[in-house]
């Protein structure tokens, strides 16, 4: 029988021609799939757009746009077994890299049409769907930095020039972090929850490996003192990330969880996959297995925690803690 599929199409994501680029999906996937395909608006998102193809009962979701755009239709598929592909064609393309999915479009589309898939876990944050990660603080403030016409004239380097930028208004808060069998207090700079992360990703990068079908979400906290100490541990991290080890600063911490409610005093803006979505306190949850996308598998190893050495660190372990799971 043949296959058939939902294209979702974001003409105007990443810096390519959208033409050419739907041109080309079409050429490669319509000899095997029936495309019915959909452009997302200004006004319509990809996550309405997702949601009333499920409503309709597609066979498969194909979204194709930035991490905005596929995070959304992403959204949609939780939980129904509704296979998920992906054509990145944005400007960072965490999604891709992050979940092993090759990012230029011929070999995207290879992947969909050998029909491979797999389950992973997704996260919510406060209720919203999260595949990739959420930040606090300082990934936040700088992809608030990292507006459309920054994207457009500088591409992947406006992330790294609002980084820059950013690292002038250096700040710290106080954080507050309950597990289902602690609360840890600390200051930062930065508090990242990562269901799955790419390396560049970097303030994710406190465990030796971020991984998306473990049933766990992973911590990292960064909390340098300086702007001098927060340039050292971001190098540090970036090392790690490239190395696949774990970090050895002390102002750097991480640990793995099923769920965290994070209290921030000020409270700080939070980032979930890429767009900004409120601000702190947020309560981050996984749920193991909730997407099956077409993907080539990723491999798993252990992790520990790490939060010794963090300023101010108090950690308290609650009564009613579980630590039998
Ligand atoms: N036809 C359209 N016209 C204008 N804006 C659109 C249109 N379709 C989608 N959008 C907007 O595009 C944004 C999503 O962009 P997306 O993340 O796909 O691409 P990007 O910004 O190039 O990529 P990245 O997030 O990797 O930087 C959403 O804010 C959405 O409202």
């Amino acid at each position: 029988m043949r296959r058939s599929a939902c294209l979702i199409f974001n003409p105007v994501a990443g810096q390519g021609d959208p033409e050419l680029e739907l041109g080309q999906i079409r050429a490669m996937l319509e000899p095997e799939i029936d495309l019915d395909i959909y452009y997302t608006t200004e006004e319509i998102d990809a996550d309405q757009l997702a949601y009333a193809a499920v409503e309709r009962g597609v066979d498969a979701i194909i979204a194709s746009g930035g991490d905005g755009t596929l995070s959304a239709a992403a959204a949609a598929v939780v939980g129904t077994d509704i296979p998920f592909g992906i054509i990145s064609r944005g400007t960072a393309n965490a999604f891709a890299a992050a979940l092993g999915i090759p990012d230029t479009i011929a070999v995207a589309c290879e992947t969909i049409l050998q029909g491979k898939t797999r389950k992973v876990d997704i996260g919510y944050c406060n209720d919203q769907p999260m595949v990739l990660l959420a930040g606090i603080g300082f990934e936040a403030e700088t992809v608030e930095r990292a507006d459309r016409s920054a994207k457009n004239r500088f591409g992947m380097l406006a992330y790294v020039l609002a980084g820059f930028q950013e690292l002038r208004n250096f700040q710290t808060f106080d954080v507050e972090i309950e597990t289902e069998d602690k609360i840890i207090k600390t200051t930062a700079a930065a508090v990242t929850v990562a269901n799955a992360a790419p390396p560049t990703s970097v303030l994710a990068q406190g465990p030796a490996g971020i991984f998306v079908d473990d049933g766990l979400l992973d911590l990292t906290i960064v909390a340098p003192v300086s702007k001098a100490g927060a340039i050292a541990a971001t190098f540090h991290l970036f090392q790690t990330a490239s190395t696949g080890t774990a970090v050895e600063r002390n102002d750097i911490g991480y640990l793995r969880g099923k769920q965290f409610k994070i209290t921030t005093d000020p409270p700080q803006k939070v980032v979930v996959d890429g767009e900004l979505v409120g601000t702190t306190p947020i309560e981050v949850r996984c749920v193991p297995a909730g997407l099956t996308i077409f993907v080539p598998t990723v491999e798993e190893e252990v992790l520990t925690e790490k939060l010794e050495g963090l300023p101010n660190l108090t950690v308290e372990l609650k009564e009613t803690a579980d630590n039998g799971e």
